[in-house]
């Protein structure tokens, strides 16, 4: 059993508490309450390497990574920062997250919200809407590619801009014949937890130009954004680094410096 099946498992229990708990159609009649979700696409090519910010407690690799007693706090800090986009992990087994973190977060910024969590049926992006996320990861290796691409279209369908997440050639692929338009490139194997830092450089030309590109993990700091800049990321996505550095905010303005460098303006489709 691999890290994801391990992490899935625990997923599809917590799951099916809170569909005891909270009917479909009680979560539909929720997302009709709330405002509706921002388009993001765009945003994400209008200048230089976007930030997105993540909440993050604890990660199978590290354990406990920060206490995060006031998530909303966090996310106001990132957004002045100049995140682009707040990612908030609601998986609560290993990550330590909740829908009530994305609860705070979407009460205190206006930031686009992703909601980062192990998505494996429609059920949980109606979950993403009534909280107040933008945006939903769908991880490719945890969807047969006939439930990904339904997913991708319900997603849409709600509002919602699917994130697609892939590790290999293989799952760029499958993201991409999914129709996914935003596709992140993670570093880290949700297998073996290993980060290798090339995955994003080897992957990226296989993605077409009009699809936005987000590097995923292993981002250390302002040389890494430059790095992943020049292999042609639109964006990159940031955590462990965030919550356990020391000034939030100043490390989020220095990401967002970096890749907003004009050496690394280049064209775009
Ligand atoms: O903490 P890092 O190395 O900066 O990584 C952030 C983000 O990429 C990572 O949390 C992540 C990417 N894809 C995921 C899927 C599930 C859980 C977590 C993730």
């Amino acid at each position: 059993m691999t890290v994801l099946d391990e992490i899935l498992a625990g997923v599809r229990v917590d799951l099916a508490e809170r569909q005891s708990r909270v009917g479909l159609e009680e979560l539909k009649a929720r997302c009709a309450r709330v405002p509706d979700a921002k388009p993001v696409l765009p945003g994400f090519r209008d200048q230089g390497v976007r930030v997105i910010a993540e909440v993050k407690r604890a990660s199978p690799s590290r354990a406990a990574l920060a206490d995060i007693p006031d998530p909303a706090a966090l996310a106001r800090d990132y957004e002045s920062g100049g995140a682009f986009a707040i990612s908030v992990l609601t998986e609560q087994r290993k990550f330590g997250g909740s829908l009530d973190d994305l609860d705070a977060v979407r009460q205190a910024v206006d930031s686009p919200l992703l909601r980062k969590d192990f998505i494996v049926t429609s059920y949980q992006l109606w979950e993403a809407r009534a909280h107040g996320a933008d945006i939903a990861l769908l991880i490719v290796a945890a969807l047969e590619q006939n439930a990904l691409v339904s997913l991708v279209e319900r997603a849409e369908s709600i509002g919602l801009t699917p994130l697609v997440e892939a590790h290999d050639e293989e799952e760029v692929r499958r993201a991409i014949d999914a129709g996914a338009k935003l596709i992140g490139i993670n570093a880290r194997s949700l297998k073996t937890l290993e980060v290798d830092r090339d995955t994003f450089a080897r992957l990226a030309p296989l993605i077409p130009d009009g699809i936005v590109k987000v590097a995923e993990s292993g981002v250390r700091g302002p040389h890494d954004v430059i790095e992943y800049a020049r292999a042609g990321a639109d964006a990159v996505l940031v955590g462990e680094t965030l919550v356990t550095g020391k000034d939030p905010r100043v490390a989020v303005a220095d990401l967002v410096a970096a890749g907003a460098h004009p050496a690394l303006r280049q064209p775009r489709a």
